[in-house]
């Protein structure tokens, strides 16, 4: 037997169950009056075998000893014996219904909660694999499960009621054979509770490689990476990872389905000679005259529906056990503590200043700062413009700026109030920001627009007038359905942009807010150097005696605008001072202009 069948232990198996109250919480917020009547049918259910084998009992020793009797003593075991064949066929009818709309309500409230969930995750959660890992297998594999786990185990409960009230008419006549019945299911059951616990360790473990499969094939479906796939010929390449991850889930899910066929086979075997001896029993009884033809054949089909039951029993108490280690999957992430941000906090009405003392920051998975003793102050009515080479740390700075992380160290201060205190929702009400790697939604022209200000979504005078701002005139009066295109082409009628059309969109979107402070982070990827100057040039006069921060590495476009320039090298504030200022100082700053200028260069020990 496999090393991980030796982990599996009953304690675990019994501990699992203790989500059921979690899990009837949640299905009774669901729809109680439903709930309340599937759990009545499904114990009527539970009930209908006893009494349909004892109806046709008590029918056929009638008929059999009916001789010279009236035909009432015949009919009103008849009538009994059809109530109860009808009342099955409702109730069952009525079951099926119920279970069905209660499927449909659970599966949408469950996907709602992770939906919900996951807004309130911060973006460190969404950076760490293993949240991500937990957002998905509760996405993937648990969404469905509470109502799995409903349906077994009503199930359960019914076959208990199955099992109990069919048993004792076992027990009236034999009550020894009882024993014979029970043993080799319930071993058989232990063994594929292992085997089911086996599965899910093996579903848990791989859950980063199946986001890996997942990943390959998104990438070779989607239109993110076609150009790429197509030039560099890289089709094969994803597709070979995609099979070789594949071809490991397949062999570990065949060698399970191997194993578990194996063991039901061995118990089958066993359990049928089991019933064989106890129907041979029941036979000979019947011969020996010990017992009428009603009781023979009662005994007969009580037989049948324990072994029945039994083993349903088993299976449901089994993959309980099994959909709980999923389920755990769920509440683990619905249970995930999260810092509720727009409940606490001093609110700020109007961003006033903003400053950094001292503040170092590296990201959870890396060993070295990111960001190191970082100072500085800004002021409203400053134009701030954030430099340095690639990985120096300015997009990291505009993203503790705007308060996604919490974890630094040091203090900032909006007001001279620290970060950690203010009312975050309220602060980033005052804040415009394009981030380098900005959002193209795949939705209309006004979503995209109207997302910066969702209350001013059908104000077209407002959307005009962030248009106007963002010079995104064109773009938009040049599109089929103007305003209300749909932009992308995921969805029918999708107009493709170009990235600095996308660009404009997203800055009108950052321009229907009134913002206090407006961040623009590295445009130049898509804008070309008159467009990018412009847009500094419209946002730093469209920002007068607000704070505006732009990060560019074309530092000709930044020279005239800015009111300081806040040099980043290694995570480091290196230099600040206005343009002029810092070609004097002839540090970094003056290196890296006077290389982008074709300005000669004079050496600087410090550079
Ligand atoms: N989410 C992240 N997790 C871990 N490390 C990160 C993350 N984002 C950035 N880094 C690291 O932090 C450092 C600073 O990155 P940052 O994106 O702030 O640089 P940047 O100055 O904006 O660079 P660029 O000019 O290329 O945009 C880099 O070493 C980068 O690898």
């Amino acid at each position: 037997m496999d090393q991980e069948m030796y982990s599996f232990n009953l304690k675990d198996a019994i501990k699992s169950f203790k989500l059921f109250p979690k899990i009837f919480r949640l299905l009774w917020s669901i729809k109680k009056l439903s709930l309340i009547f599937i759990v009545i049918s499904y114990i009527i259910r539970g009930l209908l075998p006893a009494m349909s084998i004892i109806s046709t009992q008590i029918l056929l020793n009638a008929i059999q000893t009916s001789v010279n009797k009236k035909f009432s003593y015949v009919l009103h075991p008849l009538i009994i014996y059809l109530s109860i064949i009808f009342l099955g066929y409702i109730i069952s009818q009525l079951n099926t219904y119920l279970q069905s709309i209660f499927r449909i309500d659970l599966n949408y409230k469950i996907n709602v909660m992770i939906l919900e969930k996951a807004k309130n995750l911060s973006l460190k959660d969404f950076e760490n694999s293993e949240v991500y890992d937990k957002l998905r297998r509760a996405q993937n594999e648990a969404a469905e499960k509470p109502y799995t786990v409903l349906s077994i185990m009503l199930e359960l409960i019914s076959q208990i009621i199955g099992f109990i009230s069919t048993l004792a008419i076992l027990i009236y006549w034999k009550p020894w054979t009882i024993l014979l019945l029970v043993v080799i299911p319930i071993t058989s059951t232990i063994y594929m509770t292992k085997i089911g616990y086996l599965q899910y360790k093996i579903e848990y473990e791989r859950s980063q490689e199946r986001r890996k499969a997942w990943y390959l094939s998104y990438l070779m479906t989607n239109d993110i990476a076609f150009k790429e796939i197509k030039i560099y010929k890289l089709g094969d390449y994803f597709i070979k990872g995609y099979k070789k991850l594949n071809k490991k889930f397949i062999k570990q899910d065949k060698k399970i389905i191997k194993k578990r066929t194996f063991v039901s086979f061995g118990f089958q075997i066993l359990d049928q000679i089991t019933g064989g001896f106890i129907l041979y029993l029941i036979v000979q009884s019947a011969y020996m005259g010990e017992i009428l033809l009603g009781d023979t054949l009662a005994y007969i089909r009580s037989l049948s529906n324990i072994k029945g039951n039994m083993e349903g029993l088993l299976t449901s108490i089994s993959s309980i056990y099994q959909n709980n280690l999923y389920l755990k999957q769920l509440f683990d992430f619905l249970e995930m503590p999260v810092k509720l941000e727009k409940s606490i906090g001093t609110s700020i009405e109007e961003i006033k200043t903003i400053e950094f003392i001292d503040v170092s920051f590296k990201y959870p998975n890396r060993q070295e700062y990111a960001l190191k003793n970082i100072s500085f102050k800004i002021r409203k009515g400053e134009t701030i413009s954030l430099v340095g080479e690639n990985g120096s740390g300015k997009s990291t700075l505009v993203k503790l700026l705007s308060g996604l992380y919490d974890d630094y160290e040091g203090e900032i201060l909006i007001n001279g109030v620290s970060m950690n205190q203010i009312n975050k929702e309220s602060f980033r009400e005052k804040m415009g920001i394009i981030f380098q790697d900005f959002t193209k939604y795949e939705l209309t022209c006004r979503e995209n627009i109207g997302l910066g200000n969702i209350n001013l979504m059908d104000n077209d005078v407002k959307l005009q007038a962030a248009i106007n701002k963002a010079y995104a005139n064109e773009t938009v009066d040049a599109l089929p359905k103007g305003i209300d295109t749909q932009l992308g082409v995921w969805f029918s009628g999708g107009v493709q942009l170009s990235g600095g059309q996308w660009q404009k969109i997203a800055l009108s979107r950052a321009f229907l807010r009134d913002a206090d402070c407006y961040i623009l982070d590295e445009p130049s990827a898509s804008l070309d150097p008159v467009s990018e100057y412009e847009i500094f040039q419209r946002v730093s006069e469209l920002t007068k005696g607000k704070i505006s921060i732009f990060i560019s590495h074309r530092l000709y476009n930044l020279r005239k605008i800015s009111s300081r320039i806040l040099v980043l090298k290694d995570g480091q504030l290196t230099e600040q001072g206005t343009h002029e200022e810092l070609m004097d100082l002839n540090g970094h700053y003056g290196y890296l202009y006077r290389l982008q200028n074709n300005i000669e260069f004079v050496p600087n020990s410090d550079i």
